[in-house]
């Protein structure tokens, strides 16, 4: 995209996400005037290292001392060095790294300086994206809803479907692109489902010092273990009315189920958690989507897909199938989203994220050209 044959009205803008399973900065650009999709740009990943991923992992659940600064220091340097590659941004989304989310109690914290950023890239930066809505009375996430509202116009869908993202933690939204704008009672219906990949990481960590369950390779040898998954779906979360939001390690505990299983009977009856808390939560839906298009390292995984597509009865796809990139969704929501506070335009509703009313969250540090 060239700023010469930029259309009108668009902003260029660079979003960047670091996700709740801690491999790395996703970063991507889209161009839009905040209300449409007008175009993709390029995208790139900065994994984090080893010491720094495990800076991270020691500071979650902190709300502030030593291990949060320093875990705040490393996320804006891993910022500040994949932002520097891209060129002609007029706008940069900054989401930062959640270490603690307890949106009825102590709030949401996302660490990074996004005022140092745009002081040392000389672009103004949007950031702190979640504050606002926690402090009307909302979750504070998910809010890529109104960026896959925005998907939905893009790849002109003409029935309600979901947008199903399989991180760390998973999250669906219900998209009826019938509205015209998403911010309309019954466009979007956002919530979390349950833990995604988060568990299964930990206990891949854990008992066999490796990140993933790759290609759900160890899960494909083993066995659900329904009792486990009973007690996991006995849990309150379930049954609470969307919107609803969770922390990377509400779930942590979950591990506790399975620690007499074997390894891959174990990996299985996380995985098959993980599906099990999507299914649950699909039944809030308004109306049956046509499809489910997810996004999301869990898209990757051949055994929870076909967990979920055994269990629902509307396809469930990648998000490539309709020509999105599944790896940087996450990334352009921020961008996407940078653009609508920038212009005024809100972020998350009562259908995203529970807040009492229309909020565009986040704070803006510089000045646009
Ligand atoms: N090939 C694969 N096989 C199995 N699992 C995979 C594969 N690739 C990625 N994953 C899983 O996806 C996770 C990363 O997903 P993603 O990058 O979407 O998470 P995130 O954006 O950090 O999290 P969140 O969306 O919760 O913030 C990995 O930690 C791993 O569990
Ligand atoms: C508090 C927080 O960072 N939540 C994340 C997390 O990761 C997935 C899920 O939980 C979602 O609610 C949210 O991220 C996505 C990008 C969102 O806000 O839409």
């Amino acid at each position: 995209m060239n700023r010469a044959i930029r259309k009108v009205g668009a902003i260029r803008a660079l979003g960047a996400m670091s996700g709740t399973s801690l491999d790395g900065v996703d970063a991507a650009i889209v161009e839009t005037d905040g209300h449409l999709i007008l175009g993709f740009g390029p995208s790139d990943y900065r994994p984090y290292s080893d010491s720094e991923r495990s800076d991270l992992r020691n500071s979650l659940g902190q709300w502030h001392g030593p291990a949060v600064d320093k875990a705040a220091e490393l996320v804006t340097f891993a910022h500040a060095e994949i932002m520097s590659e891209f060129e002609e941004i007029d706008l940069i989304g900054f989401h930062g790294q959640t270490l603690a989310h307890d949106p009825r109690g102590l709030g949401t914290l996302q660490v990074g300086d996004g005022k140092g950023l745009a002081q040392a890239l000389g672009v103004p930066v949007v950031w702190d994206f979640r504050s606002d809505d926690v402090a009307m009375g909302g979750e504070g996430a998910p809010l890529a809803p109104f960026f896959h509202f925005a998907c939905a116009k893009w790849i002109k869908a003409d029935e309600p479907l979901c947008f199903l993202n399989l991180g760390g933690v998973g999250n669906l939204t219900y998209v009826d692109p019938s509205f015209d704008g998403p911010e309309e009672p019954g466009a979007l219906l956002a919530f979390d489902t349950g833990p995604a990949n988060a568990p299964v990481d930990d206990l891949m960590q854990a008992r066999l010092g490796l990140p993933m369950d790759r290609d759900g390779a160890i899960a494909r040898g083993g066995t659900v273990e329904t009792g486990a998954l009973e007690l996991f779906l006995a849990e309150p979360f379930f049954n609470r009315m969307p919107p609803k939001s969770l922390d990377r390690n509400d779930f942590a505990e979950m591990i506790r189920l399975v620690q007499e299983l074997s390894d891959a009977d174990a990996v299985a009856t996380l995985t098959g958690m993980c599906a099990a808390g999507v299914v649950q939560g699909m039944e809030y839906c308004p109306k049956p989507p046509a499809r489910v298009l997810v996004t999301g390292g869990g898209r990757h995984n051949p055994v929870l897909m076909e967990m979920l597509r055994v269990a629902l009865d509307c396809p469930v796809e990648p998000v490539e199938t309709v020509g999105l990139n599944g790896d940087m969704l996450e990334a352009q929501a921020f961008a996407y989203l940078a653009v609508r506070v920038a212009r005024g335009l809100p972020t998350s509703c009562p259908g995203t994220t529970g807040v009492k009313a229309l909020v565009g969250g986040g704070v803006v540090s510089g000045v646009m050209r």
